[in-house]
């Protein structure tokens, strides 16, 4: 889980153009073509840092990759949808074009060391007629932080088919970044000096996701609210069509934000003195692309033992349910102590 404030803003409250069948590459590398040419370097400008750099793995040898790591939450600790996104990366590049990514179950087993790189170590545990399984542990100082099961099918068909109905909510283009709302926030003439501290630490973040909240807080009043949250979010800068692996482990990348936080939204007498995801489960339903906006609907049916469960559905905005996911994370917590009135 990110730790960060953001989670608090985002906390109250595909693909459209990919056809059915994008071209099954991983290519992570520039467009064909001239890698110098004015619209190479253009793309290449544009094009995602989580492409460029977070998903972009080194390949040490057979099965083994190296990860660097982007954005760091104020935990220290490594955010937890960049270890999910690499791992579903190195899972990938051992798998046929014809295979799709449809599900990944994660255990977070130990912190992640921002100062050292991830070794991806990939096992491929079958090669089936329809499906694909790998298993693929994170290590870190010869110790795994992450071990994650991913498994790939070929397109089948089915006349079964149904989803739950997309909430109505208003568009993107209606609502504001949580960068913008930060400015908002700071443009209040009378806000106290600790508060504009905090708010500008997290207009430094550079976290390479967009969010546009759906029903941002109040700022800094707390008042407690259904354990449920809704925002439009996507991958900041261009990923292009087709790569739908890629768009999936963008997709895993981004399902890890703001979600435990949703456990914490009936409690604004509380915060959290240690956060960390425990688990992380994730299908994928439909083609989309997670660099155009989508919308996040979490929600938590339970907490409870200092753990919280949530769940999370990304919708395309034409309605189609692109992926679900759920988690469980540790949620200690303290009382909100809150200067006396006397
Ligand atoms: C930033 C993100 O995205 S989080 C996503 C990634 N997820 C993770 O990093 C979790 C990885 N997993 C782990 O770190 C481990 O498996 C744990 C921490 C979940 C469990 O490991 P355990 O050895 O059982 O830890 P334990 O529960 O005893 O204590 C762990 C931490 O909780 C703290 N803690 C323990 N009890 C309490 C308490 N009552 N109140 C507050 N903190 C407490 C400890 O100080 C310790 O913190 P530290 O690791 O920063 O020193």
């Amino acid at each position: 889980m990110a730790e960060s404030k953001v989670g608090d803003i985002c906390g109250s409250s595909a693909s459209t153009t990919s056809d059915d069948h994008p071209e099954e590459t991983l290519d992570l590398k520039p467009e064909d073509g001239d890698p110098e040419s004015p619209e190479a370097q253009k793309d290449q400008d544009l094009k995602s840092v989580l492409v460029t750099s977070v998903l972009n793995l080194e390949e040490l040898g057979v099965d083994l990759y190296r990860g660097t790591h982007h954005w760091v939450p104020r935990s220290q600790r490594l955010f937890g949808g960049q270890i999910i996104g690499q791992a579903l990366v190195a899972a990938a590049k051992s798998v046929s074009d014809n295979l799709y990514a449809h599900s990944l179950h994660c255990y977070f087993v130990r912190a992640g060391d921002p100062k050292v790189p991830v070794l991806y170590q990939v096992d491929r545990i079958r090669d089936g007629r329809s499906f694909t399984v790998r298993s693929v542990r994170a290590i870190q100082h010869g110790q795994p932080i992450l071990i994650c099961q991913a498994s790939f099918q070929m397109l089948q068909p089915s006349p079964l088919q149904h989803q739950f109905t997309m909430p109505v909510v208003p568009p993107p283009e209606d609502l504001l970044t949580v960068e913008e709302l930060i400015r908002l926030y700071l443009s209040k003439p009378d806000l106290a000096e600790k508060y504009k501290l905090g708010l500008n630490k997290l207009l430094a973040n550079e976290v390479p996701i967009e969010i546009k909240p759906v029903n941002p807080p109040v700022f800094y009043k707390v008042t407690a609210s259904e354990p449920k949250n809704l925002f439009w979010v996507r991958a900041r800068g261009y990923i292009g069509e087709g790569n739908m692996k890629l768009h999936c482990c963008v997709a895993a990348y981004v399902s890890d934000f703001a979600l435990l936080g949703t456990a914490l939204l009936p409690y604004p007498g509380y915060r959290a003195q240690f956060a960390a995801s425990l688990d992380h489960a994730m299908w994928f339903h439909s083609t989309f692309r997670s660099d155009e906006w989508m919308l996040y609907e979490c929600e938590s049916p339970w907490a409870g033992g200092s753990r919280g469960l949530v769940q999370g559905r990304l919708w395309r905005r034409d309605g189609v349910l692109a992926a679900s996911c759920s988690q469980e994370g540790v949620l200690r917590v303290k009382p909100v102590t809150r200067p006396s009135k006397l």
